[in-house]
């Protein structure tokens, strides 16, 4: 057992008649951190969070939760919290009853269970008194994770938590897992957007087809020996196309199907050539105003990672 970990399994397998849906997973997250899951429709994303959240149970593996092994029993592990395919919510209630009732369940008040508390952490103060049934997607998912917070949860499991959100919800739930973390809640959540795993996340799991083909931290996924796209932007790209064309590591790629203007140019390196080709041109004497990859690491990690495979399905 490992008490550091909020989450440890070990050679999971589930099975869904002839799918499988996890083949062998190891997964560990640490407490305090945020922890993303990605992968293509259909690589076992959900049915891991879903055995996280003791919903259903594994086929086959180990799985400890806060340093305690689940046993074979559909029951939610003490100190977990979270919700898969959407959160469970009464319709006709308003938000605030909704949390008093899920507070009266455990057999507190509604004042010493932090009601008004969570519902302005996610945002939805103005909204309190308003059935939950007239709820946008978003809302209704502020809504799940202002339960979750209710229970104070060491491990918090998270399916899709930023579907729906606008910007101001965006933010309201970034700080939320953020804070979290910060106080030593490991947090597990899956996304599609590229962009919120790594604004948040200081560690993914990439799933293809049940299998785990990556697990680490993002740093990692951008070290790694990859060649990306970067989108170069100088007052001179004249000269500077001029530069890469003689640099050693590095390709024009303007054609490769990125947003195109006449200022940029789009070059396919490792990140050394790239160091050297940037040095080539400070020394050359032209500015450099912008230079970034044109799909983030993460994106081209998962792209990578899981096209071959998904191809051969
Ligand atoms: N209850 C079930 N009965 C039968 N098959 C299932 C069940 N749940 C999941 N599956 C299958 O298991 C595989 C993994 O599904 P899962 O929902 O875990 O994937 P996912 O990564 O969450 O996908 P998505 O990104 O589309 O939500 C899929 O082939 C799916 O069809």
């Amino acid at each position: 057992m490992d008490s550091l970990l909020a989450a440890r399994a070990r050679g999971i397998t589930k099975c869904f008649g002839d799918v499988v849906a996890l083949d062998g997973v190891d997964l560990d997250v640490a407490r305090g951190q945020i922890h993303g899951l990605v992968g293509p429709n259909g690589a076992g994303k959900t049915t891991l969070l879903g055995l996280l959240l003791g919903l259903s149970v594994a086929d086959g593996g180990s799985l400890e939760i806060l340093g305690t092994p689940v046993r074979r029993a559909l029951t939610a592990p003490d100190g977990v919290a979270g919700f898969v395919d959407g959160p469970g919510l009464y319709p006709s209630l308003t938000a605030r009853q909704n949390l008093t009732a899920l507070a009266a369940l455990r057999g507190r008040d509604a004042r010493t269970a932090g009601v008004d508390d969570v519902l302005d952490q996610v945002g939805l103060t103005d909204v309190a008194d308003d059935q939950a049934r007239g709820f946008s997607l978003g809302m209704r998912q502020r809504l799940g994770l202002a339960a979750a917070l209710l229970t104070r949860p060491r491990l918090l499991v998270l399916d899709e938590p930023s579907n729906g959100l606008d910007p101001a919800g965006k933010r309201h739930v970034h700080g939320v897992l953020t804070r979290l973390a910060a106080d030593g809640t490991g947090v597990v959540l899956s996304s599609h957007r590229m962009d919120d795993l790594q604004a948040l996340c200081s560690d993914v799991t990439i799933l293809a087809t049940g299998r785990v083909v990556f697990s680490g931290p993002l740093g990692k996924l951008a070290a790694e020996h990859r060649e990306l796209d970067y989108r170069l932007l100088t007052p001179d790209p004249h000269t500077a196309r001029r530069l890469a064309a003689e640099a050693p590591g590095i390709r024009i790629v303007d054609d490769a199907g990125a947003r195109h203007d006449a200022d940029a140019l789009i070059l396919r390196a490792l990140v050394p050539a790239l160091d050297e080709f940037v040095a080539r041109l400070v020394g050359a004497g032209v500015a450099l105003r912008e230079l970034a990859p044109v799909v983030s690491p993460l994106e081209a990690a998962f792209l990578a990672l899981t096209e071959p495979q998904e191809s051969g399905r």
